[in-house]
């Protein structure tokens, strides 16, 4: 849950291994530089259950090491990678102040994907994700969520150059993820600006 004075947001899309991670590391990247990192919470989810445990897609990774954006999504593998001699904390997420160090070392660090919760609808300020699909998934489970608070959007209503839909890359090229992650620097710029 952010703080009162935090803010949150969780991007979307279908797996949650190509477009959403990419706008949340854009977006983190951005939030970082700008000295606000602290006031946000920052995540991403599917819609779908296609990719649940899943690292980014591998274009989506070499995409963002040749722009040097880190790509986090802290996956539970980190805790098992680095084997803890005790089982206390066994399952949980890292320490947030082993993640800042990671971050501030831009450290690239596992992401896995997970699909959107009931408890998302509730605790996120936003939840922007990429096309109309999306869009119509999120909105058809608000249906089962009471007092939704989230503020449900398309990333893309924030490009200054109009480009609504950020489309799926799943079965395209190496240019359409620079196309995605070349949107999601106008959008996420735009955001953060218009929220800041
Ligand atoms: N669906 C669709 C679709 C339609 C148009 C363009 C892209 C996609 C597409 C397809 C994917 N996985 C292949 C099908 C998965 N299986 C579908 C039937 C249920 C069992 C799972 C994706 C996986 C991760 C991220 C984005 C993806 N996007």
């Amino acid at each position: 849950m952010a703080t009162s004075s935090g803010k949150s947001v969780l991007f979307v899309c279908l797996g949650n291994i190509c477009r959403s991670p990419i706008a949340e590391a854009v977006f983190r990247k951005m939030a970082t530089d700008s000295g606000e990192v602290n006031n946000w919470r920052i995540d991403s989810a599917a819609t779908s259950t296609y990719e649940i445990g899943n690292p980014p897609d591998y274009r989506g990774q070499a995409c963002m090491r040749k722009h040097g954006v880190p790509m986090r999504h802290v996956a539970r593998q980190w805790v098992i990678d680095s084997g803890a001699v005790s089982d206390w904390n066994t399952g949980s997420s890292p320490d947030t102040r082993a993640l800042a160090c990671l971050r501030k070392h831009s450290i690239e660090t596992d992401h896995s994907a997970r699909q959107v919760t009931k408890e998302d609808f509730l605790s996120f300020d936003y939840m922007l994700c990429m096309d109309e699909s999306n869009l119509r998934d999120l909105n058809r489970k608000t249906n089962s969520v009471k007092n939704c608070k989230a503020k449900i959007e398309l990333l893309g209503k924030y490009d200054p150059q109009k480009q609504l839909i950020i489309q799926d890359p799943y079965y395209g090229s190496e240019e359409d993820f620079e196309k995605v992650y070349e949107q999601c620097l106008r959008c996420c710029k735009a955001f953060l600006e218009s929220h800041s």
